[in-house]
């Protein structure tokens, strides 16, 4: 592609500078190197050559197996907020409490030296270059062995400050469309971009507290004391904090989204967020223990979370998806016949490539047990049955119904 085909192709983009893929940032970053020659090397020739032989690594994408295999077997926190909301203080908290878990940022470490010639860049080759930064941070996932990884910024933030502020010469943002009002699709995790959080934390906070914090970082010395351009325009402009924050809250991809109030002290907000990464680690990791509590409450508390139905219980979204019902009945648990048989009953059109499951108890006297296992067809088939075999030993395969209402009307119909 030469650079006026390029010029042609951002021009189609929804918003100015959200680039809809790697490619489209690759070809870009590429160009700037190759056709605009834009002066890399006085930036220093080994971070360049280092960058550019990332973005080869990075452009061979991860294969469907490969992604949903990570997907079940580690668990992906994204921590997102304004500047100075206190998302790296959380990290670190965080991975000192989490066992196994490993803490990295958007853009990553790898990418510390070459960052400062994008951003003097700015414009559309700085908000290629943060595109690009969440593929990075992807491979560096793919390819690490810690089960919980935390991340302090990734896709959301280069969504949001993208479509927060397009125009970084505005000084009011009266000429903006209101979040509110942009398209379902601007906000939507890029497909290419395979990993996704299992977990989404979003950092609230006071402005004025968070104006405190930035202060007092900037006059405490160190690494992170700098004042970034945002640091500035978000007190100029205070509405752009809340534009950013909004946009954050829009952003389709991760299974679940939770909000932090990171108002109070460290300790307090660790705890916090504490208390809802613990339950849902336990979900991902030890399924069982929630379905042996409260198999119902639980399905219910997930489909919520991942907005599987609107308010009168239609499904929304779409995707392929396989559909096992299973049930046992017998009061006795001591002639179970070894592993449940996995049987697909039908393809169904629901979310992405979550694995969940419904089950709960079929009768009052509590003897008998229904167990709904969802699952994409997307998933390697050991960590189906892994998972199957945890939650509820079946003695005995009854039925497999084939899907034809909504989550909640079957529930209702037990
Ligand atoms: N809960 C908190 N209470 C008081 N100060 C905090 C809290 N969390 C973070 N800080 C301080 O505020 C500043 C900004 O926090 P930081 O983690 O760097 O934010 P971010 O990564 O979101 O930019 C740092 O100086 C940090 O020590
Ligand atoms: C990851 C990312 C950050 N940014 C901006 C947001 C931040 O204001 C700025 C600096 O981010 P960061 O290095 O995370 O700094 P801090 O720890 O102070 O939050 O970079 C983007 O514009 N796009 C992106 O994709």
């Amino acid at each position: 592609m030469t650079s006026s085909q390029w010029v042609d192709a951002v021009a189609s983009f929804a918003v100015p500078g959200l680039f809809p893929s790697y490619q489209s940032a690759a070809v870009l970053l590429r160009l700037a190197r190759s056709e605009l020659h834009v002066d890399l090397i006085e930036h220093g020739e080994a971070a360049v050559g280092d960058f550019y032989a990332l973005l080869d690594r990075v452009d061979k994408a991860p294969t469907r197996f490969e992604v949903n295999k990570i997907m079940a077997q580690k668990f992906i926190i994204e921590l997102e907020g304004l500047d100075g909301s206190g998302k790296t203080t959380l990290c670190s908290k965080l991975s000192e409490a989490i066992p196994h878990s490993l803490s990295i940022k958007t853009p990553s470490v790898a990418l510390k030296e070459i960052r400062p010639l994008w951003d003097k860049m700015g414009g559309i080759l700085a908000r290629a270059f943060y595109h690009v930064s969440n593929y990075i941070l992807q491979h560096e996932i793919m390819e690490c062995e810690d089960s919980v990884i935390i991340i302090d910024r990734w896709y959301a933030s280069t969504c949001a400050y993208t479509v927060g502020y397009p125009n970084k010469d505005a000084t009011t943002l009266e000429a903006l469309t209101p979040i509110m009002e942009l398209p379902d699709e601007v906000f939507k995790w890029p497909n290419d971009l395979c990993l996704r959080p299992h977990l989404l934390l979003i950092m609230q906070i006071d402005p004025q507290v968070r104006r405190e914090r930035v202060e007092a970082r900037a006059s405490t010395g160190g690494g992170a004391s700098r004042f970034n351009p945002w640091d500035d325009r978000l007190s100029r402009i205070p509405e752009l904090g809340v534009r950013i924050l909004e946009s954050f809250s829009r952003i389709t991809g991760p299974r679940a989204v939770q909000s932090v109030d990171a108002n109070r002290s460290i300790e307090n907000v660790a705890e916090s967020a504490m208390s809802v990464i613990r339950p849902a680690l336990q979900r991902h990791f030890k399924p069982q223990a929630h379905f042996a509590s409260d198999p119902l409450g639980w399905w219910k508390f997930e489909s919520q979370q991942l907005d599987l139905c609107d308010d009168s219980g239609n499904r929304k979204h779409h995707a392929l998806w396989n559909l096992q019902v299973s049930s046992q009945v017998s009061q006795s648990t001591t002639s179970l016949t070894g592993p449940p048989v996995l049987k697909t009953v039908g393809l169904h059109r629901i979310d992405d490539s979550c694995l969940y499951y419904w089950t709960s108890r079929i009768s009052a006297s509590n003897d008998a047990w229904a167990s709904v296992l969802w699952f994409s067809g997307e998933y390697p088939l050991e960590s189906q049955f892994r998972a199957e075999k945890t939650c509820q030993p079946l003695q005995e395969i009854l039925t497999f119904l084939c899907f034809a209402s909504t989550t909640r009307t079957m529930a209702m119909r037990r």
